[in-house]
């Protein structure tokens, strides 16, 4: 074959291909979705540039719980905010939806093939081997952890603020203080570590945390995001393999975070399972792993690097979505006086009958007799879901069942999209957490008070906590939610009884922005990274 004959084949299988796309059954080029800003870039910076939930609300009110939008070249991807399409894929669709390989191959390189990004068999071994860590028990045993960390946090602002001009007020950025804490708090609940946050400790490891997400996502470009998607058209491992070579200084920065993650958790894994030979075990998440790890049929057990993996998984999982999340709490207890207000009431009056009953302080139960603290958290949860989109891609054909009909751009009504193999997915935790046909036509609106009204259970639940999509869930879904629940609820108590929180009079506008989930900045300083400036004044001591 010539040179002219090959390229005409190559012409006319390209073509063949592409009418092939276009006029195959299995197609969601009929969906309804925002117009495609670039045949080249597709909606990757149309996301970034905007602020998270603006976009959301507009697809919510343009084209309605599903969408069709644009990946690089041309591709064609979903969202989805729908509840029995969400459930349909993380409930019952082992077989059918995973996390694409080109995603989590770039994750990888922040917290290796621990249990969040490997799949199938493989997934089944990791989750069985760490699930008698996170139970019930396990979670409430680390409330010491939380209270110490809390008060730690609450020290250090006590200090700053007595030092501050006025002697009991001062605009302090929480989300600094707060990235530190949940820092400590993960390493001493989840390792008994001692990362020293909080205390400025000269250790390389700690240093390597401070705004490494925001280093790696935040500093994005067209072409950045172009790279990243063009993954998606290279075979499995090459991501990796180029990652390896990657010099920018995210990915360098991570690069230096995983050398000192494996020297750290080496040594802490080989420390319990001294400890666990020593009969000396103890209780935090590292240790009970090992424990539990060690009882396992030897073909179920994970190897040290799997456990390592384990390590840098529950760092990245439990520590910046934890510091976010109150992050956004304080500030809607600025934003919201009365429901600061309503809350430090009911913690008062929770502490004076502790006290009449002769106890000294909370304790881990109280919290579920705190119906306004437990209303709070949970709005937050909804309204600031740390992960913003869940991604998956289908790997058959498949019918997704909607809870309403889609009419497509051809006037055709689906009671259920057809979706070819290899669609991704983007479930929108935020479009669902603020889907108005499931919170109410107030749903935009952060009010706790909805949690005190609401008395059904919702027949088919589509997260694991409370029906909201924050933690996921099905067989994915979060296994520290419960760690994350205990921790959130111990920092607010201790926080709303020693201080109260306002917005400066300064005019600041906080922009929540889209990289690596939602991070805080402020408008005109984006380039400074996250940052929650509050005016934070200490009440008087109890
Ligand atoms: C507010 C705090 C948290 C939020 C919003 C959150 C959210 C999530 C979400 C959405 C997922 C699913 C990710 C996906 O499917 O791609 C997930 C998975 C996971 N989370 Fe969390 N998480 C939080 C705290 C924690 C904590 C404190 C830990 C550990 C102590 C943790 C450990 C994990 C692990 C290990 C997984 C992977 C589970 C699996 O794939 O089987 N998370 N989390």
């Amino acid at each position: 074959m010539d040179s002219w004959q090959a390229a005409l084949a190559i012409c006319g299988a390209t073509v063949t291909y592409i009418w092939y796309k276009r006029h195959r059954t299995f197609s969601i080029r009929d969906v309804p979705g925002p117009k495609n800003p670039s045949w080249i870039y597709g909606h990757a910076w149309w996301w970034e540039a905007e602020e998270v939930a603006v976009v959301e609300k507009k697809i919510l009110e343009e084209y309605g719980t599903i969408a069709r939008w644009n990946g690089s070249l041309g591709e064609e991807r979903l969202w989805v905010a729908d509840p029995k399409t969400i459930h349909h894929i993380l409930q019952d669709s082992d077989r059918l939806y995973a996390k694409p390989h080109f995603v989590s191959e770039f994750v990888a390189t922040l917290l290796d093939w621990g249990v969040v990004l490997v799949e199938g068999d493989a997934h089944k071994r990791q989750r069985r081997a760490m699930a008698p860590a996170f139970g019930v028990f396990e979670a409430k045993a680390l409330y010491p952890c939380f209270v110490r960390c809390s008060n730690s946090l609450a020290e250090k602002w006590h200090e700053t603020l007595s030092t501050a001009g006025s002697g009991r007020a001062a605009i302090i950025d929480v989300h600094s203080w707060l990235s530190k804490a949940t820092l400590d708090a993960i390493g001493a609940g989840a390792f008994d570590y001692d990362f020293g946050a909080l205390e400025n400790t000269d250790n390389k490891f700690t240093k390597s945390y401070a705004n490494l997400l925001f280093d790696l996502f935040g500093k994005s470009s067209k072409g950045r995001l172009l790279f990243m998607d063009s993954f998606k058209w290279f075979p499995k491992g090459f991501c990796s393999w180029l990652l390896d070579r990657d010099k920018s200084q995210g990915v360098a920065r991570v690069r230096e975070n995983r050398s000192y993650a494996h020297e750290v958790a080496s040594k802490l894994i080989e420390d319990k399972k001294k400890e666990l030979e020593d009969g000396t075990s103890r209780k935090d998440l590292l240790s009970l792993l090992v424990k539990a790890n060690s009882a396992l049929r030897p073909d179920w057990r994970l190897s040290d690097d799997e456990i390592v993996a384990q390590f840098r998984t529950i760092l990245f999982a439990g520590h910046e979505t934890t510091a976010k999340t109150l992050t956004f709490t304080l500030w809607e207890l600025a934003n919201n006086q009365h429901v600061q207000e309503s809350l430090r009431a009911e913690i008062t009056e929770t502490l004076s009958g502790i006290r009449a009953r002769g106890d000294n302080d909370f304790s881990v139960n109280n919290f579920d007799s705190m119906p306004y603290l437990l209303a709070v958290v949970k709005e937050v949860l909804r309204v600031y879901p740390a992960v913003v989109n869940l991604t998956r891609m289908s790997k058959n054909d498949d019918f997704l069942p909607l809870s309403k009909p889609v009419v497509g751009l051809s006037g055709k009504v689906y009671e259920n999209l057809p979706v070819p193999a290899g669609t991704v997915v983007a479930i929108s935790t935020v479009g669902y957490n603020l889907n108005k046909d499931v919170w109410g036509p107030d749903a935009y609106e952060f009010r706790p008070e909805r949690w005190l009204d609401m008395n059904e259970k919702p027949e088919s639940p589509v997260g694991i906590y409370s029906n909201l999509v924050t933690f996921s869930g099905g067989y994915r879904s979060c296994i520290g939610w419960r760690f994350a629940v205990i921790e959130l609820h111990t920092f607010l108590v201790t926080l709303v009884r020693q201080f109260s929180f306002a917005l400066p009079d300064n005019g600041q506008k906080i922009k929540k922005m889209r990289p690596a989930g939602i991070t805080p900045t402020v408008v005109g300083e984006e380039h400074k990274g996250p940052q929650m400036p509050l005016m934070v004044t200490m009440l008087r001591n109890e």
